[in-house]
């Protein structure tokens, strides 16, 4: 049985690694592996760790940015260690992440942060059980939170 992996971290506003598991389980017999970090650059050793002493086949790392200009910084830093995690570990991170000032209101960013993490969950589903339903999907201008964007009309 596949090993789902699960980084989140306290600073977020919402419990994404609860919506993450709930989701994947609403779907899918898998072992999850959950772990929770400070903040989004703890994630990269966090999803490393879950992959290579936990076994997970794939993690999602899953956090909020701040609204500030060194939160915004603080992303990208997090961002580069997560790809260089997934390339140090041949192995899919799919990062989620959900900037604080997405949501015009604290109910909007509510509802942002988790629809963004269930809809990643569904993609990690794909990737590891059903990756031909992702090559289907290829350029329909998907996005996970608000409305997909749609194919281009030519
Ligand atoms: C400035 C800053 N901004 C954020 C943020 O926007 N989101 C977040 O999750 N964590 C932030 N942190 C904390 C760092 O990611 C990290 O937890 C600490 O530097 C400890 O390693 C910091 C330090």
């Amino acid at each position: 049985m596949p090993t789902i992996g699960i980084a989140d971290t306290t600073f977020a506003r919402y419990n994404m690694g609860r919506a993450a598991i709930d989701e994947i389980q609403k779907n899918v017999s898998v072992k999850i592996k959950r772990v929770t970090v400070p903040g989004i650059k703890d994630l990269p050793v966090a999803a490393k760790k879950l992959i290579e002493e936990e076994g997970c086949d794939i993690v999602m790392a899953l956090g909020m940015p701040g609204a500030k200009e060194q939160d915004k910084i603080c992303a990208h830093e997090a961002s580069q260690g997560i790809i260089m995690a997934q390339l140090m570990t041949n192995t899919h991170i799919i990062e989620v992440f959900v900037h604080e000032n997405e949501g015009k209101d604290e109910k909007e960013l509510a509802f942002l942060m988790d629809r963004r993490t269930r809809e990643h969950a569904l993609n990690v589903i794909k990737l590891l059980f059903k990756p031909e339903k992702l090559i289907r999907e290829a350029g329909t201008g998907q996005r996970q939170g608000f409305e997909d964007a749609g194919p281009l009309r030519t």
